[in-house]
């Protein structure tokens, strides 16, 4: 491809030689003869430090943001931004080919994906996915190692969807990726609000930061889902231009409004009105958020001209996500439940909803993840502390932390409180412990890792599925 098509619509404030050049990268260590790297200065390094490098292992040119006295230097303001218009440049701005719908908020992203591909599928859609368990190409499944991808991937992804015929992409919009422009001009027919309550202070180091973060999503949309009853959603009401459909479970000025809910075990009823007609749904997915992520979707459907009863339906019909209050068998006479709650307002979410179908202990067992946001961890223990009856502080993804360490910024947040509590570091050792110590109607919520079957020890990946691990523990029962 030549250098000045790769270039297209990028502001370049140097001159450069047009010729023939490779694939766009911003990591030195994957630069083959003939690329182009991409200087990016990050949260752990400067890119610019390895443009030598680079150069070294055959890059044809290098994007930076000052200058390094190279020849091969194309000066840019703004590299995150080159870098991600270089990624749509090279696979032909294929995002322009697909109705894009994205959501972002801090929980929630995944399950409600989920539920607008399902409500699209069912009615004859070709949809792709991009998400945290993983991205999909219609049913073609494609691994995914982040939320939302590096700009590279992300528009190798979107090439491959409009390929094989995707009519729509659904996909988790994350902080990071908004922060980093990893979505670069990706425009959204849908843009969705969910949430924003605490988590990744470590990255965005204010709420602030981390609002300011998530909204740049609202302007780079052409209509608008947000939570009415969340205080940001508030916020984003008041700035936000395009047109919009507000979700609420409490007011009835939001244009969707669920009443009359009913909780089961294994799933929620309830009745919306939308411009005076009232339709009831019925999602086998249990708990509050299981009500706000299926509302929203029947709005984000709407949004997209498909009449209510499909949407409807199509959320009556949806199954459950993985990993996000999982039922895990156990052919005993207490229940097991595989969560992703992993923030403060997750696990109180999850725990206050299983707290009204639980006849015998709630026990809820969890760790905070390493590398992650540390103001969150004594937060999360307290959240649990409201509605369990009884806690097992345990590990997540320690990465390069040290998991007692990690265990020891959770465990002020019980100062105080009378709840009983286990520490037991090994998350196996814990597992057993909670499936070895269960009574009759008792129900146990593994929270933090859903989907994972993975846990990652310092820089390492180990193979951990918290089903296996509840079959092996049910195994030792007499
Ligand atoms: C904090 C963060 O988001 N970091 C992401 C970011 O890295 P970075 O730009 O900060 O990279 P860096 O390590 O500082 O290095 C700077 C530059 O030098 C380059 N480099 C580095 C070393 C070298 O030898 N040569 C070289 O060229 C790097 O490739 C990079 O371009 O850009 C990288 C490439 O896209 C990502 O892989 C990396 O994700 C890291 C692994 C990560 O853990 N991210 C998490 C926090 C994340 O993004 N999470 C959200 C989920 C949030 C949610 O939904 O809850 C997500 O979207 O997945
Ligand atoms: N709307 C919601 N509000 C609050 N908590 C929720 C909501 N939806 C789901 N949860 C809780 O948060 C957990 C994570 O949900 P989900 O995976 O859908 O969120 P996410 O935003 O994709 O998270 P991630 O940051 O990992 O991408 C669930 O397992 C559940 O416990
Ligand atoms: N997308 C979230 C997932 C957290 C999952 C939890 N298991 C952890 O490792 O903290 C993050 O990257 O912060
Ligand atoms: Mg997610």
């Amino acid at each position: 491809m030549l250098l000045s098509a790769l270039l297209d619509e990028v502001q370049v404030l140097s001159d450069y030689e047009d010729r023939d050049v490779g694939t766009v990268v911003n990591d030195s260590r994957n630069i083959k003869p003939g690329d182009v790297f991409v200087c990016i200065n990050g949260a752990a390094a400067d890119g610019h430090t390895f443009a030598d490098a680079a150069l070294q292992k055959g890059a044809s040119a290098i994007v930076c943001e000052r200058d390094l006295g190279l020849k091969e230097q194309i000066l840019v303001p703004d590299t995150h931004l080159a870098y991600s218009k270089m990624a749509a440049n090279y696979y032909g701005n294929p995002s322009k080919k697909l109705r894009l719908i994205g959501v972002t908020g801090t929980n929630g992203k995944t399950t409600t994906t989920k539920l607008i591909k399902s409500v699209l599928t069912g009615i004859g859609k070709k949809v792709g996915l991009i998400g945290s368990i993983q991205n999909e190409i219609g049913d073609e499944v494609v691994h995914a190692e982040q939320t939302t991808p590096d700009a590279m991937e992300l528009e190798g992804l979107y090439a491959r969807m409009a390929d094989a015929g995707c009519e729509f992409c659904v996909m988790e919009v994350s902080s990071h990726a908004l922060d980093q422009r990893r979505i670069g001009d990706s425009h959204y027919e849908v843009a969705v609000f969910t949430n924003l309550t605490q988590d990744h202070l470590d990255y965005h180091k204010t709420m602030e930061n981390y609002f300011e973060a998530k909204a740049k999503l609202f302007d780079i949309c052409d209509s608008a889902v947000i939570n009415y009853d969340d205080p940001y959603g508030q916020r984003l009401l008041k700035t936000v231009s395009c047109p919009m459909s507000t979700v609420s479970m409490e007011s009835q000025d939001a244009d969707l409004h669920a009443s009359d809910v009913v909780y089961h075990p294994d799933g929620v009823e309830y009745r919306f009105d939308y411009q005076g007609v009232v339709s009831k749904v019925s999602f086998g997915m249990p708990g509050i958020f299981s009500v706000k992520n299926s509302l929203t979707a029947i709005a984000v459907c709407l949004r997209l001209g498909i009449c209510i009863e499909k949407a409807v339906d199509g959320i009556n019909m949806a199954q459950g996500v993985r990993g996000r209050s999982e039922i895990v068998p156990t052919g005993r006479d207490f229940t097991v439940i595989c969560d992703h709650a992993h923030t403060p307002d997750g696990l109180e979410n999850i725990l206050s909803a299983l707290k009204q179908t639980t006849r015998g202990r709630l026990i809820a067992l969890f760790g905070c993840g390493g590398d992650r946001d540390r103001l969150k961890r004594p937060l999360m223990a307290k959240s649990s502390a409201k509605f369990a009856d009884m806690l097992i502080v345990t590990s997540d993804n320690p990465r390069t932390e040290d998991p007692k360490a990690i265990i020891d910024d959770i465990l002020p947040g019980l100062d105080g409180l009378d709840i009983p509590y286990e520490v037991i570091v090994n998350r196996k050792e814990a597992i057993f412990y909670a499936v070895q110590n269960a009574r009759p109607c008792d129900t146990i919520v593994l929270a933090g890792k859903g989907h994972e079957d993975y846990q990652i020890i310092g820089h390492e990946k180990h193979h951990f599925d918290e089903r296996e691990i509840v079959a092996e523990a049910l195994k030792t029962l007499s």
